[in-house]
C-alpha cells in the first residue's frame, strides 16, 4: 500500500533536516518494500514569502490527505517584526490546531553513547527514560483575548489561558496510557498552588487515574520539576503536563541527551495520523551551514513508522542506526568540539548503518 507523506521544511535549518528524514525514509522504503509518496507543504516564513500568510489553506489540505506529515522548524529574524498573525509560528500553532494534534510526545532517552556529552553527571544520566506528554493545543498559546490593551490608564498586555476539561482529560487518559505500557508512573506537573487551570488539571488527574490502578500518580510543581530533571531525571516515567510547561521542561530535558538536536517528537490526534518534528526551532544562527544535528529529525520518522505506519521493526532499525553512528564516535557541532561532522554526513552515516543491519 502506498503511504503518502507531507513533509514541512519551514525556514532555517528546517529544509536541511527535512532533507534528511526524507532521505532516511526513502532508503527504509526501498530496503523493506514499502511505497512511501511525499509531498511538499508551505508552513511558517517561507509559507509568508510565497504566499502572504504563514500557513496556506493547501498546506492543511495537503496534510489532512496524507497520512502522516514531517516537519523542520518554522521562524527566524527576518520575521521577528511582523505582525502577530504574520509570525511563522503561528503557522506551526494554527497546523497542530487544525489538525486537531493534542498529544505531544517528546521522548528523553540516554543513549549510552552520548553520556559524556550530557551536561549532567554519568550516574546521574545513565539509563535516563522519560516520556513528556505535552498539551499541545491549548492553554495560553491559544487562549483568547490576546492583545495589548492601557490597563489602568497604561500600557499593558493581556495574554489568556483556558482549558475545557475535556481537553485536559483527553491529554490525561494518553499520558496514562502510556504509562501503562512503560513504567507505571505518571508525573503530572502543574501549577496548583497559583493557578485554577492547574488545580482543574490536578483534579481531573486524580480522576483519570482511577481508570489505571496500576499506574501510580504523582503530583509536582513545575518549577520543582524543572529542578527534579535535572537533580534525578530517573525518578520519572511519563511526566504529563500543559502546553506551555511542557514546551519549557522539554528542552530542558534534552541536555540529559546531551544536546537539543537529540530530541525527536510526535503530534497525534487519536488517529493513526500524526505530524512528527525535532522538538527543537529552526536554528537560525546556524542554518544553511550543513552544521544542523539531523538525529532529532531522524528520530522523528522513526516515531513516525512506529505510530502512523505501524512499522515497528523499521522503527526499531532507524534507532538503532542512529546508536550505532554515535557508538563510533560520529559528532556533529553541537554534541564536540572536534572533528564534527556535517548534516549531510551524519544522515549518510546513519543510512550506511541501515543498510548494513538490513543486509546482515
Ligand atoms: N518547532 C518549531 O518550529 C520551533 C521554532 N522555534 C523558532 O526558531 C527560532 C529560533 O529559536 P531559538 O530560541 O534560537 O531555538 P532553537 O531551538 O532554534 O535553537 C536553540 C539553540 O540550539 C541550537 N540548535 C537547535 N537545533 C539544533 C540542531 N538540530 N543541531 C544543532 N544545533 C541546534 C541552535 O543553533 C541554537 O543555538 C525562533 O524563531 C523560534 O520562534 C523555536 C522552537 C520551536
Ligand atoms: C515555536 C512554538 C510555537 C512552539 C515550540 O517552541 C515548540 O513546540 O517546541
Ligand atoms: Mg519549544
Amino acid at each position: 500500500m502506498i503511504k503518502k507523506i507531507t513533509t514541512l521544511p519551514g525556514d532555517g535549518i528546517g529544509p536541511e533536516i527535512v532533507e534528511s528524514g526524507k532521505a532516511v525514509l526513502q532508503v527504509i522504503a526501498d530496503l523493506y518494500g514499502h511505497q512511501f509518496e511525499f509531498q511538499e507543504g508551505l508552513i511558517g516564513g517561507a509559507a509568508i514569502d510565497a504566499t502572504g500568510v504563514p500557513l496556506p489553506d493547501e498546506t492543511i489540505e495537503r496534510c489532512q490527505s496524507s497520512d502522516a506529515c514531517l516537519l523542520g522548524a518554522v521562524g527566524g529574524p527576518k520575521w521577528d517584526q511582523q505582525p502577530p498573525h504574520l509570525r511563522p509560528e503561528k503557522g506551526l500553532l494554527a497546523i497542530r490546531q487544525a489538525l486537531n494534534l493534542y498529544a505531544n510526545l517528546r521522548p528523553v532517552q540516554a543513549l549510552d553513547a552520548l553520556i559524556e556529552e550530557s551536561t549532567l553527571k554519568p550516574e546521574v544520566v545513565s539509563g535516563v527514560d522519560v516520556l513528556i506528554v505535552r498539551e499541545l493545543t491549548g492553554g495560553i498559546y491559544f487562549g483568547e483575548p490576546r492583545e495589548r490593551r492601557t490597563i489602568d490608564g497604561e500600557e499593558g498586555v493581556v495574554d489568556t489561558l483556558v482549558y475545557k476539561k475535556s481537553e485536559i482529560e483527553r491529554l490525561l487518559h494518553r499520558a496514562f496510557q502510556f504509562a501503562e505500557i512503560r513504567g507505571k508512573h505518571v508525573t503530572s506537573v502543574d501549577k496548583a498552588n497559583v493557578l485554577e487551570s492547574s488545580r482543574m488539571w490536578r483534579e481531573c488527574a486524580n480522576e483519570v487515574a482511577t481508570h489505571y490502578p496500576s499506574v501510580t500518580l504523582e503530583h509536582m510543581l513545575v518549577d520543582n520539576a524543572a529542578m527534579q530533571l535535572i537533580r534525578q531525571p530517573k525518578q520519572f516515567d511519563v511526566l504529563v503536563t500543559e502546553n506551555l510547561f511542557g514546551d519549557i521542561l522539554s528542552d530542558e530535558a534534552s541536555m540529559i541527551t546531551g544536546s537539543l538536536g537529540m530530541l525527536p517528537s510526535a503530534s497525534l490526534n487519536g488517529t493513526a495520523f500524526g505530524l512528527y518534528e525535532p522538538v527543537h526551532g529552526s536554528a537560525p544562527d546556524i542554518a544553511g551551514l550543513n552544521q544542523a544535528n539531523p538525529l532529532a529529525t531522524i528520530a522523528s520518522t522513526a516515531m513516525l513508522l512506529r505510530y502512523s505506519f505501524g512499522l515497528l521493526e523499521e522503527a526499531d532499525c532507524i534507532e538503532q542506526a542512529i546508536n550505532q553512528v554515535l557508538l563510533k564516535g560520529y559528532r556533529t557541532a553541537d554534541l564536540t568540539n572536534a572533528n564534527a561532522i556535517s548534516t549531510e554526513e551524519m544522515t549518510k552515516a546513519v543510512i550506511k548503518e541501515i543498510k548494513v543491519a538490513i543486509h546482515s
